[in-house]
C-alpha cells in the first residue's frame, strides 16, 4: 500500500466508529486547548513584564489608529513621492497577477500540445511563453524594488519627523532625564524605525497583492471550474484562518519585549566602549561580564521562547495551509470530471483526453497561484502582528515627543512630594541673575532647598559652595530651564548671554576648531569675524596651544573624548568660554583637573574680559577670585553673603 493509502486508511480508521470518532475530536479539542493555554500563560507573564502596558503590539482597533497616525507622517500628501510610489506598486501588482492568468493558460496549451505531439504548436507556444516571461520578470523585479524603496522613503520621513521633534527646544534632554517612559529613546529612532517602515512597506505588498490575487484567479476559476471551485477552497482557508488566529501567540508583543531586550544588551556593549578607561581602572570587567551575560541571557531566553512558538505554530500552519489546501485543491480539480456538471464538460471538449489535461494544468496552475494567495494572507497575519509590535513602540516614542514639546511629562514621584509635575514659576529676562522664593526640587519631587533668594548682578563673581548632593548643579538646571521651576521668579538674561561648563565637558566627534566653537559653526564663526588666529591665541591663554601643531592644525577631525588628557578636555571647554564670552559663565567643577597656576590665571582673565562668575568647586583656592558666596549646609538651609575678593 503506498503512503497515502496508508494515511488515508488510518484517517478513517480514527472515524470508523462513535467512540472513535469522539476520542479523535476530543484529542483535538486537547490540542487546541493546551497551545491556547501556553499562549495566555505567555502574554500572563509579558504584561506583568511590562507593567501596565497590557495590549501592546496587538492587532485591535488601537493598532489601525495608530497606523494611520503614523501614515499620515510618512505618506503626507496624495501627490508626495511616496503616494506615487504606492499607486506604482498597486499597478506592477496587479500587471503581475495578470501575465500570472495568461501564463497559465499558455502552460495549458503547451502541455496540450505535448499531449497532441504537434511540434509546430509546442514550439509556438513556448515563444509565447518567453514573451510572457519578459515582461513577468520585469514586473518582479519592478515590485522587489519599489517595495524597498518605499521601505526607505518610509523611515526617511519618519526619522526626519522624529530628529525634527527630538531636536526642538529641550526635548532630547527631558526624554531621558525628566520622563521615565522611554528607556532607549536610540533605539526607538534608529532600529525600531527601520524595522517598522520595512515591516509596512513588505505587509502593503503581503496583503494587497494575495487580495488582488484572490479576487482575479476566483473570478477565472469560476469561469472554468464553477464558482464552488474557488468557494471551496476560500472556505478551507477562512476555517485554518479562524484556527490559526485562534492559537497563535501574541507575537507583536514578542517583538516588542525583543527589541527592548536587545536595546539594554546593546547599551551594556556602548557602556564599554564609552567608559573603557574608567572601567579598566576599576579592572571592572567581572561586573561587566555579569551584567552583559545577563542581558544575553535575557535575549537568549526569549527568543527560545519565540522559537518553540514558531515551531508550534509552523507544524499547525503547514498542516492547514500545505497539506490540508492540496487535498481540498485536489478535490477542486476533480470537479469538472467527477462533478455534477460533467457530462457539459465531456460534450463541450468533445471527450478529448488532450483537452482534459490542458484543462488540468491550467486549472491546477490557476489554483495553486489562489491557495499561494490565500495562504500567503493568512500567514500575513503574522506580519500584522510584527508590525503592531512596532507601530506601539514608536506611536509611544510619537506620544512622549508631542507631551513633552506641551510641557508634559510623566515619571515616578516620590511618595508624599507635594509637587506634582507642574510647573508655576515665571522667568522673566533681565540683565541680571535673581531667583525669588525659588525651591529647588527634583524631578521626581524630591525638596532639596526651600525658597531660595539672592540676586547676581553683573561683576557679582560668585562661590557656590554645599556638601555633595545638596542642590548645587541642580540649581543651574533650574536657571538652564532644563528642570521644571515650580514655584518662584527667575530673572535671567538670555541663554546667549549663560555659558555653562561641566566638569565633563562634551567633545563632539568633529575638528579642533569645531571643539572651540561648539555650537557654532565655521561659518557662524567667520561671519562674527573670528579667525584661526584669534582661536589660536585662546589656546594660548589656556597654555593648550601646542596640541594645534602636534593633532594637524584647526582642520584635523579625531575622536577628541579617547585622544586628550582629563585636563586638556577641561581647557579645552575654557577656551570655550573665552571664544563665547558671555555676560555670566557657570563654571561648575570644571577646573578639577586643571593645574592650580593655569586655573587662577584663565579665572583671571575671564574677569578681565567682563565675564560674571558662578563658580561651584570644593577648592578653596579658587575663593579668591570671587566677591559673594552662595553656601548650602546640605539640610535645605542657605547663605548669600559679601567677601573681600582678592582682585
Ligand atoms: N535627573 C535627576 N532626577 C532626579 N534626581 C536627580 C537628578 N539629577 C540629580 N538628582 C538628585 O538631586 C540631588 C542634587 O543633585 P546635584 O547634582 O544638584 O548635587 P550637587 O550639589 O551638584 O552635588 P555635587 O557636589 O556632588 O556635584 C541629588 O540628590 C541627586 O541625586
Amino acid at each position: 500500500m503506498s503512503l497515502d493509502g496508508k494515511i488515508l486508511s488510518f484517517l478513517r480508521a480514527l472515524v470508523s466508529s462513535r467512540e472513535r470518532k469522539a476520542a479523535t475530536t476530543g484529542i483535538i479539542i486537547g490540542i487546541l486547548y493546551l497551545l491556547h493555554w501556553s499562549q495566555q500563560r505567555t502574554s500572563a507573564k509579558i504584561s506583568l513584564q511590562r507593567s501596565r502596558k497590557a495590549n501592546k503590539g496587538s492587532v485591535d482597533l488601537d493598532f489601525f489608529k495608530r497606523t494611520v497616525e503614523l501614515l499620515k507622517i510618512v505618506v503626507p500628501s496624495w501627490k508626495s513621492l511616496e503616494m506615487l510610489n504606492l499607486v506604482l506598486l498597486s499597478g506592477l501588482l496587479v500587471a503581475r497577477t495578470l501575465l500570472s492568468i495568461s501564463i497559465s493558460s499558455v502552460n495549458g496549451r503547451i502541455v496540450k500540445s505535448i499531449v497532441t505531439r504537434d511540434l509546430n504548436l509546442f514550439m509556438k507556444r513556448i515563444i509565447q511563453l518567453a514573451m510572457f516571461a519578459i515582461p513577468a520578470s520585469m514586473v518582479n523585479s519592478g515590485l522587489d524594488y519599489l517595495s524597498h524603496k518605499l521601505a526607505i522613503q518610509f523611515r526617511a520621513r519618519m526619522a526626519y519627523y522624529f530628529n525634527q521633534k527630538y531636536l526642538s527646544g529641550l526635548i532630547y534632554y527631558q526624554m531621558s532625564n525628566l520622563d521615565n517612559r522611554i528607556a532607549n529613546p536610540d533605539q526607538r529612532f534608529t532600529q525600531d524605525i527601520d524595522k517598522w517602515a520595512s515591516c509596512l512597506s513588505n505587509l502593503y505588498s503581503n496583503i494587497t497583492k494575495p487580495c488582488l490575487d484572490i479576487f482575479l484567479f476566483s473570478r477565472k476559476l469560476s469561469d472554468l471550474v464553477g464558482a464552488q471551485g474557488p468557494i471551496i477552497i476560500i472556505g478551507w482557508y477562512f476555517l485554518s484562518g479562524i484556527i490559526i488566529k485562534f492559537i497563535t501567540p501574541p507575537f507583536g508583543l514578542l517583538t516588542a519585549q525583543e527589541q527592548q531586550n536587545e536595546g539594554l544588551y546593546r547599551a551594556c556593549q556602548s557602556d564599554i566602549v564609552n567608559h573603557a578607561e574608567e572601567i579598566a581602572f576599576y579592572r571592572g570587567n567581572d561586573w561587566e561580564k555579569r551584567r552583559i551575560n545577563g542581558t544575553l541571557g535575557t535575549i537568549v531566553k526569549h527568543i527560545n521562547n519565540i522559537l518553540a512558538k514558531r515551531f508550534f505554530m509552523g507544524t499547525f500552519d503547514s498542516m492547514l495551509v500545505k497539506y490540508g489546501a492540496t487535498m481540498t485543491a485536489y478535490g477542486v480539480l476533480g470537479l469538472p470530471v467527477f462533478g455534477p456538471n460533467k457530462e457539459k464538460y465531456f460534450a463541450r471538449i468533445g471527450n478529448d483526453p488532450s483537452s482534459i489535461t490542458r484543462d488540468y494544468i491550467r486549472n491546477s496552475s490557476l489554483l495553486i497561484n489562489l491557495a499561494k494567495a490565500i495562504g500567503r494572507l493568512v500567514v500575513s497575519y503574522k506580519d500584522l502582528q510584527a508590525l503592531a509590535g512596532y507601530t506601539t513602540l514608536i506611536h509611544e516614542a510619537k506620544v512622549v515627543l508631542e507631551d513633552l514639546s506641551r510641557g508634559k511629562y510623566q515619571r515616578t514621584m516620590i511618595e508624599g512630594s507635594s509637587y506634582d509635575q507642574k510647573s508655576r514659576g515665571n522667568f522673566i529676562i533681565a540683565d541680571y541673575i535673581k531667583f525669588e522664593n525659588v525651591p529647588v526640587v527634583s524631578p521626581n519631587g524630591d525638596l532639596l532647598i526651600d525658597k531660595l533668594s539672592f540676586t547676581i548682578k553683573p561683576g557679582m563673581h560668585t562661590f557656590i559652595q554645599g556638601p555633595n548632593g545638596c542642590g548645587k548643579s541642580s540649581l543651574f538646571r533650574i536657571l538652564g530651564e532644563l528642570w521644571p521651576l515650580f514655584a518662584g521668579t527667575v530673572y535671567k538674561p538670555p541663554m546667549e548671554q549663560l555659558f555653562y561648563i561641566p566638569q565633563r565637558p562634551y567633545l563632539p566627534h568633529g575638528s579642533l576648531r569645531e571643539q572651540i566653537i561648539y555650537p557654532h559653526s565655521k561659518e557662524q564663526m567667520e561671519k562674527s569675524g573670528i579667525s584661526d588666529a584669534h582661536l589660536e591665541n585662546l589656546m594660548r591663554i589656556v597654555r593648550l596651544e601646542d596640541i594645534i601643531e602636534k593633532r594637524g592644525g584647526f582642520d584635523q577631525i579625531e575622536d577628541w573624548n579617547d585622544t586628550l588628557s582629563g585636563g586638556q578636555k577641561q581647557k579645552i571647554a575654557m577656551c570655550r568660554l573665552l571664544y563665547h564670552k558671555p555676560k555670566f559663565a557657570i563654571l561648575d567643577e570644571c577646573t578639577s583637573a586643571v593645574s592650580i597656576d593655569v586655573e587662577g590665571s584663565i579665572y583671571q582673565h575671564y574677569k578681565d574680559n567682563g565675564i560674571t562668575l558662578i563658580t561651584v568647586s570644593h577648592r578653596e583656592s579658587l575663593l579668591k577670585y570671587h566677591n559673594h558666596v552662595l553656601k548650602f549646609d546640605g539640610e535645605g538651609g542657605w547663605n548669600f553673603y559679601t567677601i573681600l575678593a582678592d582682585s
